[in-house]
């Protein structure tokens, strides 16, 4: 079910760009961060209910994607995680494709399968996990 309601584009303008181009382009301008695929979240926000797009590295494994968290190995979740923990129900655009997605943080040896995929992708992801004692959430999304 597609997410409607009011968009509020993020307070951080480089995400707000990258999002706003990514869209207006069907995927094709503003799609990567140093060279490597950059996917757009769409969440509900967990308290205002509003409209949220979040530009995350992609990480994707025979058309299951996952999210992390990181937020550069700061000592907080990024907000946009509460948002995916209330709300579930996400969208998620990889390039010109853009589907609904229901996500769940995992844990354990999944965790760590998908911690393995993410590093793959991203391996900046590991420097972030050294940086802070706040364990780094994977959520995983699967087609609604
Ligand atoms: C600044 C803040 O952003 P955030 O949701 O914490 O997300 C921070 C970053 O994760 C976000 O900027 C990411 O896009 C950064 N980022 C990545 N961040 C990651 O965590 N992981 C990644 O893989 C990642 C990749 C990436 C690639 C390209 C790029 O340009 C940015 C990338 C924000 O949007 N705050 C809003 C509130 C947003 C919000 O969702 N509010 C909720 C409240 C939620 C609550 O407080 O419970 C609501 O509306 O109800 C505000 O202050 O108005």
């Amino acid at each position: 079910m597609p997410i409607t309601g009011e968009y509020v584009p993020s307070p951080t303008s480089h995400a707000a760009t990258q999002v706003a181009e990514y869209e207006a382009s069907g995927g094709a301008r503003n799609n990567t961060m140093r060279g490597k695929p950059v996917v757009i979240l769409t969440t509900v926000g967990a308290k205002s209910g509003k409209v949220r797009k979040t530009p995350l590295m992609r990480v994707e494994h025979d058309g299951v994607y996952a999210v992390v968290a990181s937020l550069g190995g700061a000592p907080q979740h990024p907000v946009w995680y509460h948002n995916v923990v209330a709300h579930p129900q996400v969208e998620l655009q990889d390039g010109a494709e853009k589907h609904d997605y229901v996500a769940r943080e995992v844990t354990g040896d999944e965790k760590a399968l998908w911690w393995e995929r993410s590093v793959a992708a991203w391996p900046d992801y590991a420097e972030y996990q050294k940086k802070t004692d706040r364990e780094i959430p994977v959520l995983v999304l699967e087609r609604a």
